[in-house]
C-alpha cells in the first residue's frame, strides 16, 4: 500500500517559542482511516495543519502525494489544498452564504455545472440531517449543525485526502455514529481519513480505524501506534 503522507523528522515552533511537535517520523497509508487522539495541548491540530498545509515544519521534511513539499513552491500549494478536504474545529463558514451554497462552493470552485451541484448538496445536505435547512444562514444554525455543514462541505467533493478536527465535538452520540459512518462511506472510496477526537467511544466503535497517539508533541510509540486498539491480535493482521 502506498504512502499518501510521510514525515521525516518533522519539527514546528510557533515564533520563537519552544517546538510544539518534534521528531515526527511516520507515513500514512493511502486509502486508510486513522484516529489522532492526545491531551489538550498535545499538538493534534497542528499536526492537522501541516497535514492540510495550513502551516509549513519547521524542520524535516513531509512528502504529500508523493511529492516534497520543501520543493514546492507558494504557488503550488493551492492544487495540493484542493486534494484535501479539511472540518476545521470551528467551522470556517462563509457567514453571509446559506447552508446549501456553503456546501456548493467546493464544487463552484471546481467549475462543476448547477444541476449537478444542486443534486449533490442536496443528497449530502439529506445525509447529515439538513435536508431541510439548506436555505439556513450559519448564524441561524445551532452549533452542531455548523458542524454538519462543515463536514458535508469538506466531503462533497470526495477528496483524497480528509482532515477532521474534532467533528463530532458539538453533536450528540447518534449523529457523531451517523457521520462516522459517512466518514468510513467515503474512505470505502477510497478518501484516506484523519480524525482528530478525544471520543473514546467513536475510536471503539469504528474497528477498520489505525490509531495515532499524541504526548506533548511527540508520537507515541511510533511503530505500534497505528493499530487499534493498540497492541490487538486482529489489527496485527492488517496488511
Ligand atoms: N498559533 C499558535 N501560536 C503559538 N502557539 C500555539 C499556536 N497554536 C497552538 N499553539 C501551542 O501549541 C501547542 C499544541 O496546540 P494544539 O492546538 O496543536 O493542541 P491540540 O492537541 O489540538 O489541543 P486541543 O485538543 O485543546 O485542541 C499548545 O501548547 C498551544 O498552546
Amino acid at each position: 500500500m502506498s504512502a499518501i503522507v510521510q514525515f521525516e523528522s518533522v519539527g514546528l515552533r510557533y515564533g520563537t517559542g519552544a517546538e510544539v511537535l518534534r521528531d515526527m517520523d511516520f507515513s500514512l497509508s493511502k486509502g486508510h482511516f486513522y484516529f489522532l487522539t492526545g491531551a489538550s495541548g498535545a499538538g493534534k491540530t497542528s499536526l492537522l495543519k501541516l497535514l492540510y498545509l495550513a502551516q509549513r515544519p519547521t524542520r524535516g521534511r513531509i512528502r504529500l502525494f508523493g511529492q516534497d513539499l520543501s520543493d514546492a513552491g507558494r504557488d503550488e500549494l493551492p492544487s495540493f489544498r484542493r486534494r484535501i478536504g479539511v472540518v476545521f474545529q470551528d467551522f470556517r463558514l462563509v457567514r453571509h452564504l446559506s447552508a446549501f451554497d456553503n456546501v456548493a462552493l467546493p464544487l463552484r470552485i471546481a467549475g462543476y455545472a448547477e444541476e449537478e451541484i444542486a443534486s449533490a448538496v442536496r443528497e449530502i445536505l439529506d445525509w447529515v440531517g439538513l435536508g431541510d435547512r439548506a436555505g439556513a444562514r450559519p448564524a441561524t444554525l445551532s452549533g452542531g449543525e455548523q458542524q454538519r455543514v462543515a463536514i458535508a462541505r469538506a466531503v462533497i467533493t470526495r477528496p483524497e485526502l480528509l482532515v477532521a478536527d474534532e467533528p463530532t465535538g458539538n453533536v450528540d452520540a447518534d449523529m457523531a455514529k451517523r457521520l462516522l459512518h459517512l466518514f468510513g462511506a467515503l474512505n470505502d472510496l477510497g478518501t484516506t481519513v484523519v480524525v482528530a477526537t478525544h471520543d473514546l467511544g467513536l475510536i471503539a466503535s469504528t474497528p477498520r480505524a489505525q490509531l495515532m497517539r499524541l504526548d506533548r508533541g511527540h508520537l507515541v510509540d511510533p511503530t505500534g501506534a497505528f493499530r487499534n486498539p493498540p497492541n490487538s491480535e486482529r489489527a496485527e493482521r492488517r496488511p
